[in-house]
């Protein structure tokens, strides 16, 4: 049996008098890439901010490998265990890839370091920032400014990053946002090799990616989960075509 790392009990978060988190139900499961996906508007950075503890949650709970973190603190659950993708402003484009990825495993061992200069003596630390490194096929540019670094490229710093501090969860907030289709491809094998590592809440618009790597799919519409299953049963879902995908055609 696989070991659920997250569950969502009838989560609610309301904006004024628009449900906008109406009774969510979401499990993600160790080793599981489970896709969110849903027009936009539909709530899903809402319900990721919910997961993470930024946006707090009206009703409902949220447990995370076997507790009930619903009022924990944003602090708490990344300490927990829970990674969020870093959008690319995080990065720190005067320095390198390597010192990049160092910071976060410097906070990552409790290190105070984080606004002053990474510590590139420490040998053990800068070994971990490479093999990080080397999990997302940048080791060949680790010497590099981040500024000096493709777009997809910076991409993956921000997936070593999130693996710095260990997680059990990746919370991954359009991965595949911007890039182009070779960029792509690598993010979706990135992905899918980490997948026996982690489980993944994968957010995203790109229907490919989805497919590719999703093995449950939740489709949120107005708040709500419409429908939960595997990716052949979405696909072929006439309540998702009418609600959601519209004329797009998916079996291609
Ligand atoms: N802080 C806020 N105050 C008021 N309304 C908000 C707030 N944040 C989000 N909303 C509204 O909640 C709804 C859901 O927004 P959200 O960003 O979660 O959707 P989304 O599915 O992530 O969309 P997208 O795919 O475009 O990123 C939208 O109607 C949005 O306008």
């Amino acid at each position: 049996m696989m070991t659920e790392l997250l569950r969502l009990d009838s989560l609610v978060k309301h904006y004024g008098a628009i449900c906008v988190t109406d009774h969510v139900n979401l499990t993600v499961s160790q080793a599981e890439i489970h896709a969110l996906i849903g027009p936009n508007g539909a709530g899903k950075t809402t319900l990721i901010n919910q997961i993470t503890g930024e946006v707090p949650s009206d009703a409902g709970a949220v447990y995370f490998d076997g507790q009930d973190i619903t009022r924990w603190s944003v602090a708490k659950r990344a300490h927990a265990g829970m990674s969020r993708s870093f959008q690319i402003n995080s990065l720190i484009p005067a320095f390198t890839a390597r010192e990049n990825v160092l910071l976060a495993v410097q906070a990552a061992r409790g290190h105070n370091f984080y606004f002053f200069a990474p510590v590139t003596g420490d040998q053990s630390l800068v070994n971990e920032a490479d093999g990080f490194l080397a999990r997302v096929g940048l080791d060949a540019h680790a010497d590099e400014l981040v500024s000096k670094l493709a777009y997809g490229q910076q991409r993956l710093v921000e997936v070593a990053i999130a693996m710095a501090s260990h997680p059990k969860l990746l919370l991954l907030d359009e991965p595949m946002a911007g890039l182009g289709p070779a960029e792509s491809e690598r993010m979706i094998a990135l992905l899918d090799s980490l997948r026996q590592d982690y489980g993944m809440l994968l957010v995203e618009h790109d229907m490919d990616a989805v497919f590719a790597l999703a093995n449950r799919i939740s489709v949120l519409v107005y708040g709500q989960v419409l429908l939960c299953d595997t990716p052949e049963k979405v696909r072929h879902s006439e309540i998702v075509r009418e609600a959601y995908l519209g004329d797009e055609d998916l079996d291609d």
